[in-house]
């Protein structure tokens, strides 16, 4: 509070800090008579602080005083939330300034607040910004290192003022939030608040960045910010072109001189003379930005006695707020302004019209005239569309869309500013299309007195080249957020996209699926597919239709006869034989009903038949996996033993060729020495060898044959157990499916048996006519009914076929 209250009287504000309701009254009455505004700060709250925010709120809207809400911590706790929600729905709110996280949390949507700091760059809070200006009709604004001002339509507009070293000061955001209630009750009428809220963020920025020059850290910065509001000068930030310049001139004894002046502007060493001023009063404007402007004097009466004194000043710069305007309209790419169209100097009923500048065109249209039925049109060419400013009124211009008279147009424009935006957007846009870059820096860099020439030292002497850098590299951290900020939508809406397709794609997969499982269902009719299965119901539908309607027909006409009564004579009339007819009609009902319910026993009988026969055959079946898995058993044990005399014959082979080498080894040692018994014994020994040879060949061979045995025994096992399972499955699924089955029929045959019940009680009754009557008209209904749910049934299940059939 004290930073806030010693921030607004530096800036020339005289702010009161009040919070008990037995004043606010008064208070606000006081703030009302003087054309003020009001700050709601709920940064400290409690019950009681609730209610006096809620009092001020309420009153301001009574009385028509603009206020701001400083939603402090909002999402931090959800006290804070609530009350800022409430006090905006209270209504007359004029100004939300919050930080990202602030907003966030006002809109409802996660600004995860540490405390009262923003988590988030302001741009997050972009969409939840333009949705409470909406909701609220209030202008939004989102302070942080870019701070927007959203309005409710959902115009943004920017500012990239400001130091980083805020964060560290404690209220700074509440400050800006006070300097623009104090901007709302300064501010002329034609100025929207969106724009004040701008133009405070702007000039608090500028202080903040003017403050941070020769500050070592936060405590200096906030004494030094304080001393930048109170000294905010625009002029010693330069020369703007909204000043005024005048040459004056005294005698020596004090008296004042008029004088008649020559105006000339001047790049580098090149100058032009403004024309049509003679007076000693100039208006900078737009066309003076980045000339010196020289002013040559001359005693009106002594014109040659005196001679002529010269001074020059400059050069002039944009002043930030028409710069900041003109920024923002530019990358939006067009806007509208309001002006008043004289058709000559002394049109005595001038007309408001509007300019609609884009880059494409400037357009002159009748506001209120239908769409394109009265406006002029302008494209860019190289000479048009051009803005004359005029020397002397600081609103008005001439716009000329072409060198046609009746597209020379005289206008007023709303202010100053307004004027000046005109001109620098239509010149911006124009430039866009028309001059190179190369060409505009080939001129930056050159002499234009001498085209060609390279900058003299003066030049570059009045260049702030110290400035310019300083202006490029905010533009250009500007322009980098920007696109950051793009970025992150362009990574957001692909992610998004990304989503959407695969959500897509699974949609498309599954009714790709429904779809292929209708045809399937659809196409096999004659299967008995889900097609067939309805046109079979339609056609039962239809046939018991038919037969309830005979039924009903002959029902009709017995009652018909019933009410006509027995014979006069007391004998057995019409009435008593019809009865008689009705009686064996029951009982030959009765008994066809019978027959269907035996014939359903029957069905049951067949279906458990089956159902063991199933059984016998999974049993069956069972056996023979059962049998299978024994000759496996045997066969691996066959296997087995095949591998163990096959290892014992090798075993016999290497003992015998052991034998057989050591002879032969005695053989070479003794050789020509060798006795007849020795070579028979070895004689006898190859033959032991040659005979164990052929065995062990012999047994390879059936080892070989016993192994492709078994590989082939082991395949056809496994077909036999695989069809096995199959089958058991199918078995399986029939079984559940006869179970369901015979469930219907059960149900069938217990409401047939209380059906032939309730008839054959109806046919006992006989003396009680009315009630056979009665029991007849009930009947009667609910076939009626019966008949009317077949038909709906039907309908509906036409319909299905037809979309079904279409789907296919
Ligand atoms: N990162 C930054 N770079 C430059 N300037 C900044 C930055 N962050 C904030 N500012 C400046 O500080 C001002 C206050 O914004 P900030 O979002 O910090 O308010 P806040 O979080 O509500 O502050 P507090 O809770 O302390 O009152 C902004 O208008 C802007 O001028
Ligand atoms: C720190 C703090 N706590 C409540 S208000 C406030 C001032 C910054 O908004």
């Amino acid at each position: 509070m004290d930073f806030m209250a010693n921030g607004l009287l530096a800036l020339g504000a005289s702010p009161a800090m009040v919070h008990a309701v037995e004043e606010l009254e008064q208070a606000i009455s006081v703030v009302a008579d003087l054309h003020g505004a009001v700050s709601i700060n709920i940064g400290t709250l409690d019950p009681k602080w609730i209610e006096s925010f809620k009092f001020a709120a309420r009153t301001c809207k009574a009385k028509g005083v603009p206020w701001v809400l400083d939603p402090v911590a909002a999402g931090f706790t959800s006290l804070r939330t609530t009350t800022a929600t409430e006090l905006l729905d209270i209504g007359g709110c004029s100004v939300l300034r919050g930080n990202a996280s602030e907003i966030m949390a006002v809109a409802g949507t996660t600004g995860d607040a540490k405390g009262v700091d923003s988590t988030k760059g302001s741009d997050a809070a972009l969409k939840a910004a333009k949705g409470l200006a909406a909701k609220y009709k209030c202008v939004v604004c989102i302070s942080g290192a870019l701070d927007f001002v959203v309005t409710p339509s959902g115009q943004v507009s920017s500012c990239a003022h400001g130091v980083e070293m805020l964060t560290k000061i404690t209220a700074a955001g509440c400050l800006v939030s006070s300097i623009i209630a104090a901007f709302l009750a300064a501010k002329p009428r034609d100025f929207s608040d969106a724009e004040a809220a701008l133009y405070a963020f702007i000039y608090f920025g500028i202080c903040s960045e003017a403050a941070s020059q020769n500050s070592q850290g936060p405590g200096s910065l906030r004494l030094n910010l304080i001393d930048q509001l109170y000294n905010f000068d625009l002029e010693q930030l330069g020369l703007c072109q909204t000043g005024v310049l005048v040459a004056s001139a005294r005698s020596a004894d004090g008296r004042t001189l008029p004088l008649v002046c020559r105006w000339l502007r001047r790049i580098g060493s090149h100058t032009v003379e403004i024309p049509g001023i003679s007076s000693s009063m100039y208006h900078a404007s737009a066309d003076d930005v980045g000339m010196q402007i020289i002013c040559l004097a001359e005693v009106e009466q002594h014109r040659s006695a005196m001679g002529i004194a010269q001074s020059c000043i400059g050069p002039f710069e944009l002043d930030p707020i028409t710069r900041m305007s003109l920024e923002n309209i530019v990358s939006s790419g067009a806007s509208r302004f309001p002006v008043r169209h004289f058709r000559d100097q002394n049109d005595p009923h001038p007309r408001d019209l509007q300019i609609h500048v884009t880059q494409d065109h400037v357009k002159v249209v009748h506001p209120g005239a239908e769409r394109g039925s009265n406006e002029v049109l302008a494209p860019y060419s190289a000479d048009f569309p051009k803005v004359i400013i005029h020397p002397t009124d600081t609103c008005k211009f001439r716009l000329e869309l072409s060198e046609e008279q009746d597209k020379v147009f005289h206008f007023v424009a709303l202010s100053r500013t307004s004027r000046d935006l005109i001109a620098l957007l239509i010149r911006t846009f124009h430039a866009r299309q028309y001059v190179a870059t190369s060409f505009v820096l080939s001129r930056l860099y050159q002499d234009p007195a001498r085209p060609g020439a390279p900058l003299t030292t003066t030049l570059v002497q009045d260049f702030d080249l110290q400035r310019l850098a300083d202006r490029l590299g905010k533009e250009l951290d500007r322009t980098v957020g920007q696109l950051e900020a793009v970025e992150r939508v362009v990574r957001t809406s692909n992610n998004e996209k990304r989503e959407l397709q695969a959500q897509l794609s699974e949609t498309i997969g599954s009714y790709t699926e429904a779809i292929e499982q209708l045809h399937q269902q659809l196409a096999p009719a004659a299967k008995g597919g889900v097609a067939a299965a309805l046109q079979l119901q339609i056609h039962d539908g239809r046939a018991l239709h038919s037969k309830l309607q005979l039924e009903l027909q002959e029902l009709r006409q017995r009652l018909d006869e019933e009410q006509r009564g027995t014979g006069p004579d007391g004998t057995d009339g019409p009435a008593a034989q019809m009865r008689a007819r009705t009686i064996e009609a029951y009982r030959a009902e009765i008994a066809k009903l019978r027959a269907q319910i035996s014939a359903l026993a029957g069905s049951e009988k067949q279906h458990s038949e089956r159902d063991s026969t199933r059984a016998e055959e999974l049993r069956r079946l069972r056996g023979d996996v059962d049998s299978l898995s024994r000759e496996k058993e045997g066969l691996e044990r066959m296997v087995a033993e095949g591998a163990k005399s096959k290892d014992d014959l090798i075993e016999n082979f290497l003992y015998a060729k052991g034998c057989l080498d050591k002879l032969q080894l005695a053989c070479i040692e003794k050789s020509p020495a060798c006795s007849p018994e020795h070579e028979r014994q070895v004689a006898q020994l190859r033959e032991t060898y040659n005979q164990v040879v052929d065995e062990r060949n012999r047994l390879m061979i059936r080892v070989e044959a016993l192994d492709k045995d078994r590989e082939k025994q082991k395949q056809f096992r496994e077909s036999t157990l695989e069809k096995a399972t199959q089958a058991n499955a199918r078995l399986l699924e029939e079984r559940d499916k006869l179970e369901k089955e015979k469930a219907r029929v059960s149900t069938l045959y217990q409401q047939t048996m209380a059906m032939l019940a309730h008839s054959a009680a109806s046919a006992d009754y006989e003396a009680e006519d009315e009630a056979v009557l009665q029991a007849l008209r009930e009947e009667v209904a609910k076939k009626r009914e019966l008949v009317q749910k077949k038909e709906q049934e039907g309908e509906s299940l036409r319909q299905r076929l037809k979309k079904l059939a279409m789907a296919g």
